[in-house]
């Protein structure tokens, strides 16, 4: 075949792919590529991939045989003995855990000198190794045998007690070694295998809330192994890549998944999510803070309590270094407000925030999505050098350009929630597709070829077996005419062609050998359970009965202390906020400026003046629902993946969003009212007016944040807080008499309108008297007792505790809303 590029046509980027080379039959593919393809020959795939890559990211074409290659190379680059050094964990400054450096030495050491040494791992792997069993499995994870793989099988065994090197075994595995106790550097994480069988994913639909529910597939009967490396799940838009990603990240709820995930071969630890990283598509970093203030809180809340400031500082630079972020470390994020660091930037935070614990798993969530071409390729070439150092990164995408495919270790097809192809990257899924008889246009890049290859939009020929490079196909005779598609009819085609894709895979030699090996793994899960559990086991338990890694002080702390950082560095609302209550004060003071006690305006003017403050203390908590809306993406994300605990966020809103900017500009403001109205000259009466509105906007303040953290729309939870406020603005005691509304007047006790108003009239009108000062004609005016008045409006003021009652009032409501709260926040669903 003529693999030449035509000239003029940029064609460097896919010369490794379209090189004719032995075993090439006329797809895109290179000759490393084509030799490794055939995956039967794993010593050939480590011959080729040892003298032909020079450059680490060249290496990604022939996936875990390339890694292990790089690896390799870099080694017979330096010295065998420093490539030796590298590979060891350095010595902790103190052990937190007692278990033995020793032992994770030699099982690093072991593991090392089988990578120089190109030991195939079949030698030695146990009954429930990944690359035992019979030769076909042996192909299919051929390059599981090598290396991190060669470790996988190692470790399995040792759980089962039949091997050393069980240290080894739990720091890489999910249940959380490197993240509680491993005191490792960056980027000295262990990739965990994730082995996933029959792995179904269902949801309820409504179309209408009040419809009846109708089930909706979204995965069915996945099965594959996500292995160290950088594992892409590709397909078209609504295929479930994400649905896949979040339930091998155990994010889905449970009761929607069927079929089983394991983790190094064991069932996931209650507490994977926390040792996990998960790297979501919005990014959810706090804007105020610089990208390093961001990692330190990371650091703060997520490393054990035993590690000091320095070391958790050295922790932070460690991960800026390997993310390339320098640069930017003292860059704020950015906000609305204010231009911060650049989207590839961003993104990179939002992935250190989940290095910083060195999982040995990191998921992404489309980790290009929204970016520019450039910035997706430099935040891919990131993950890479991470998988490079051993990490097992699993990510959804959507349709890569051609430099971002090529550095993928392997790539799982999915269309309709079913597999297409699942396997190594590279010219791997162009082989399998042409023996289906869909051959890559050499000007296509694969993930174009994948796309136009599901929606059936192949030009004639090239999915019917025929090599299009026989001629130039972008010849202009060539040129397919631009034809009006049917709709209709590309719908059922693309349906039909991706059933068929799914029926071939699940045919396919290679997709048999993949389901053998998973099975495999469950079947040696199931005797590690059948024996009483091995030593991975007992560790999970152990860490799944310790839900955070730091104490709730320290969590209390950091979290308050982002908080503070947040609030003054976003100082607008908080700004505004006094400004009101500023215009407020003077505008009402003047309005209601020296009270005087006359039977004509004193009354009316004080029930008047405390209706107004009355509503200006609930009201301006109308701003209040916003709290938890706000940050609910960032609160789901932060708590399900074990940064703190739903009370020490609770509690760190209370302490620094609601005593301070909802108390302060009371204690300073409203005094302006009292003395300019003149209300009544006494230390005792003023210090209860300011108790008084502290606690009604408190109060009005529990009711907002309970809606907050009960509706997640900010448009749904404006018109309920509204609602709320004008129910008990109905019973609050001034625009209607209480006693004249018969049965419903409890509905008082319900309302913080009616404490509030309560509270200032008796504790102003108490023992005053009003008199006319005017005479009128023919009129007999006597003066009126402030009892008088607090009578006909039914406000009991007889006893202290008629008075006091009206403060207890509104601090059970503000209690019992806190509470509500609490158990709202608690109770939303943090699975995605
Ligand atoms: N909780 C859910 N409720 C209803 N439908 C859901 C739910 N989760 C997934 N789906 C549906 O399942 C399908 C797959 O969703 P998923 O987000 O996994 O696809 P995707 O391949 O990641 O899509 P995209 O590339 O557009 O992000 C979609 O049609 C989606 O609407």
């Amino acid at each position: 075949m003529d693999a030449t590029p035509p000239s003029g046509r940029s064609s460097v980027g896919y010369r490794s792919l379209t090189s004719a080379g032995p075993g090439d039959s006329g797809e895109c593919q290179s000759p490393t590529a084509a030799a490794v393809s055939n995956y039967g020959s794993l010593e050939s795939a480590n011959r080729v991939s040892l003298v032909s890559f020079s450059k680490e990211e060249d290496a990604v074409d022939i996936g875990v045989a390339g890694d292990s290659s790089a690896l390799a190379n870099r080694a017979s680059l330096t010295s065998v003995g420093q490539y030796l050094r590298d590979q060891l964990p350095k010595p902790a400054a103190r052990r937190t855990d007692n278990r033995p450096l020793l032992s994770e030495s030699q099982a690093s050491l072991g593991a090392a000198s089988r990578v120089l040494l190109g030991e195939r791992s079949g030698a030695d792997d146990g009954p429930n190794s990944v690359g035992g069993g019979n030769g076909a499995n042996r192909d299919v994870l051929g390059d599981h045998v090598i290396g991190d793989g060669g470790c996988y099988s190692r470790d399995l065994a040792s759980s089962t007690g039949e091997l050393a090197g069980g240290a080894y075994y739990r720091r890489s595995s999910c249940s959380g070694g490197s993240a509680y106790s491993g005191r490792s550097r960056a980027g000295s994480a262990r990739g965990s295998v994730i082995s996933f069988r029959d792995v179904g994913y269902e949801v309820s639909v409504k179309r209408f809330p009040w419809s009846r529910p109708v089930r909706k597939v979204v995965l069915t009967d996945v099965s594959g192994l996500m292995r160290p490396g950088l594992n892409a799940i590709m397909g078209p838009t609504g295929c479930g890549k994400t649905s896949l990603l979040d339930v091998l990240a155990c994010r889905k709820d449970p009761r929607c998944v069927t079929g089983r995930v394991l983790i190094d071969g064991q069932s996931p630890p209650d507490n994977f999510k926390r040792v996990s990283g998960y790297v979501v598509q919005d990014d959810i970093v706090m804007g105020t803070l610089t990208v390093r203030e961001n990692l330190y809180f990371s650091a703060s809340v997520r490393l054990p309590g035993n590690w000091t400031r320095e070391e958790r500082m050295q922790k932070v630079e460690a991960v800026i270094a390997e993310l390339g972020l320098a640069k930017v470390a003292d860059s704020k994020i950015g906000t609305e407000l204010i231009r911060g660091v650049s989207g590839g930037e961003r993104k990179r935070t939002n992935i250190g925030m989940e290095l910083i614990t060195d999982p040995s798993v990191l998921f992404l969530d489309e980790p290009t999505t929204g970016l520019d071409a450039f910035t997706a390729g430099s935040v891919i070439r990131t993950m890479r050098s991470l998988a490079n150092r051993g990490r097992t990164v699993v990510f959804s995408i959507h349709q890569p350009k051609y430099s971002i495919y090529r550095l993928f270790s392997y790539l799982t097809l999915l269309v309709n929630g079913e597999v297409i192809y699942h396997g190594r990257a590279g010219s791997a899924p162009l082989k399998y597709f042409k023996d289906l008889g869909y051959i890559c246009d050499t000007h296509n890049s694969p993930p174009d070829f994948f796309m136009d290859m599901v929606h059936g939009e192949l030009p004639a020929g090239a999915a019917g077996g025929q090599a299009l490079d026989q001629a130039d196909p972008l010849d202009d005779e060539d040129v397919e005419p631009a034809v009006e598609p049917d709709q209709d009819a590309q719908k059922d085609q693309s349906n039909a062609i991706a059933q068929h894709l799914v029926n071939e895979w699940r045919r396919s030699q290679l997709a048999r050998s993949i389901e053998r090996s998973v099975e495999e793994i469950c079947q040696g899960a199931a005797q590690i359970n059948n024996g009483g559990g091995g030593s991975g086991s007992v560790q999970t338990r152990q860490l799944s009965r310790r839900a955070y890694p730091t104490g709730f002080g320290n969590q209390l702390l950091h979290v308050s202390w982002r908080t503070w950082l947040n609030l003054f560095r976003n100082p607008q609302s908080s700004v505004i906020q006094l400004i009101v209550y500023l215009f407020f004060g003077l505008s009402i003071g003047t309005v209601f400026f020296g009270l005087d006690t006359s039977l004509e305006s004193g009354i009316q003017n004080r029930q008047g003046l405390f209706f107004f403050l009355t509503l200006q203390m609930v009201f301006v908590n109308l701003s209040a629902v916003e709290v938890f809306i706000k940050e609910r993406a960032v609160f789901i994300h932060e708590n399900s993946s074990g940064f703190y605990s739903v009370l020490v966020y609770f509690l760190a809103k209370i302490l620094c969003d609601m005593l301070p900017i909802k108390t302060l500009p009371v204690l300073l403001f409203m005094p302006i009212i009292y003395f300019m109205a003149q209300l009544r000259l006494e230390a005792g009466a003023f210090l209860f007016y300011q108790l008084n509105l502290v606690l009604a906007t408190c109060a009005a303040c529990g009711v907002a944040f309970f809606v907050s953290a009960s509706v997640s729309v900010f448009g749904i939870a404006n018109i309920l807080i509204s609602i709320m406020y004008v129910f008990m603005m109905v019973f609050g005691g001034f625009l209607i008499n209480i006693a004249s509304v018969g049965w419903l007047s409890w509905c008082r006790y319900l309302s913080v309108f009616y404490y509030a108003y309560a509270g200032l009239s008796v504790n102003e009108f108490s023992g005053m008297r009003f008199c006319p000062t005017r005479p009128e004609p023919n009129v007999t005016r006597t003066c009126k007792d402030g009892s008088t008045v607090l009578n006909d409006q039914q406000i009991p003021h007889s006893t202290p505790w008629n008075l006091w009652s009206n403060e207890l009032g509104m601090f059970c409501i503000m209690l019992v809303f806190l509470l509500l709260c609490y158990v709202q926040l608690c109770r939303i669903n943090k699975y995605k």
